[in-house]
């Protein structure tokens, strides 16, 4: 770097700063030093300190994190029913800090859909499946009796493309949990959002059955290209997703990416992790506590530049 920039210098990386593309410019979900504080009893929560986080059109991924990191405070702020407290957050064009009351509705309608926990907060009890799964649609379309005929064919084929086409007559109370959030899938998907958000969707499953319903949101990611985030305390979802983002006080920390890489030798496919920090823009990174707490690192570390990586050793310096 040159000590005495010259004007021209200067000029130059202002002109660089403002042509470079906006952060997530290309992402579908982007949130942007995200701040959500409550306030309750005096005492205030800061629930999200800053978080940042890309989500890219077509991803599936997993947000994993201990009890009250803040994922179903972020998760509400994607749906819509909550309000940041500072930051920006976008999804599929549409600014959650701007939206009027109207716009939050329609947002709701038409760009995101949900999958809950609790699968009595996801179905009408007094519909069958393929009527709840028509509601959605009737609410935003006409009611010429073809357009009737076409939705009834498209709730069909959801039910039919989740694997519970055989429950189209079934009230909640006459299918396992299982049957009913893959129901529930299907009436999120019904008016073909951008973003599918699941909060714990399996929080009340077995793990067998938690396993057919992360298979039923890749196939609902495979075969209708929904971008879906799913939220979860289950440890086992790391192997069901390629991409699981940990969140840590209110922020994002650390990353998985899976990929499938062919052994040369044997011509066999293996699925290979590996885990990143988040470096936000500010520069700051999160070490995960447990590479830390290995190599008795607190306070202060060394760093030093290599060429092709940043080296970060315990504190050698002498007490002063
Ligand atoms: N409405 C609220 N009023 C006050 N504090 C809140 C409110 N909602 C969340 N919090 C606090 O914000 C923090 C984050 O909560 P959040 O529910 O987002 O965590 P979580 O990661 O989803 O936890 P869990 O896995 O237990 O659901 C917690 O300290 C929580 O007590």
């Amino acid at each position: 770097m040159t000590s005495n920039p010259t004007l021209a210098d200067l000029a130059g990386r202002v002109t660089a700063d403002r042509d470079r593309p906006a952060y997530g410019h290309d992402a579908l979900i982007t949130c942007d030093r995200l701040v959500r504080v409550f306030t309750a009893d005096g005492v205030e929560v800061q629930a999200l300190q800053g978080l940042d986080l890309l989500v890219r059109e077509g991803e599936l991924m997993a947000l994993v994190g201990a009890s009250g990191s803040g994922k179903s405070t972020l998760m509400n702020i994607l749906a819509g029913l909550d309000t940041p407290t500072a930051g920006a957050a976008r999804v599929a064009g549409r600014d959650l800090l701007a939206m009027t009351a109207k716009d939050r509705l329609a947002y709701r309608r038409e760009v995101v859909g949900f999958v809950w926990q609790q699968t009595s907060r996801n179905l009408l009890p007094y519909l069958t499946s393929a009527q709840n799964v028509v509601l959605p649609m009737q609410l935003a379309g006409r009611r010429s009796r073809t357009a009737r005929r076409a939705r009834a064919e498209r709730a069909l084929e959801l039910l039919e493309l989740l694997g519970v086409a055989d429950c189209r007559d079934r009230r909640p109370h006459e299918m396992s949990g299982g049957q009913q959030q893959r129901v529930a899938i299907a009436v999120a998907l019904a008016g073909g959002p951008s973003v599918l958000l699941a909060d714990e969707p399996t929080g009340e499953l077995d793990s067998h059955t938690a396993e057919q319903i992360f298979s039923a949101f890749r196939t609902a990611n495979e075969q209708l290209g929904t971008t879906i985030v799913i939220v979860t305390h289950d440890q086992a979802v790391a192997g069901e997703v390629r991409r699981t983002v940990a969140i840590r006080d209110g922020r994002t920390s650390t990353e998985v990416l899976r990929r499938s890489e062919v052994d040369a030798a044997t011509g066999d496919e293996r699925v290979v992790a590996r885990e990143y920090a988040m470096l936000d823009r500010a520069g700051r990174l999160q070490l995960p506590a447990e590479y830390t707490r290995a190599l008795g690192m607190r306070d202060r570390v060394a760093l030093e530049l290599e060429p092709d990586h940043i080296a970060v050793r315990p504190d050698d310096s002498e007490p002063a």
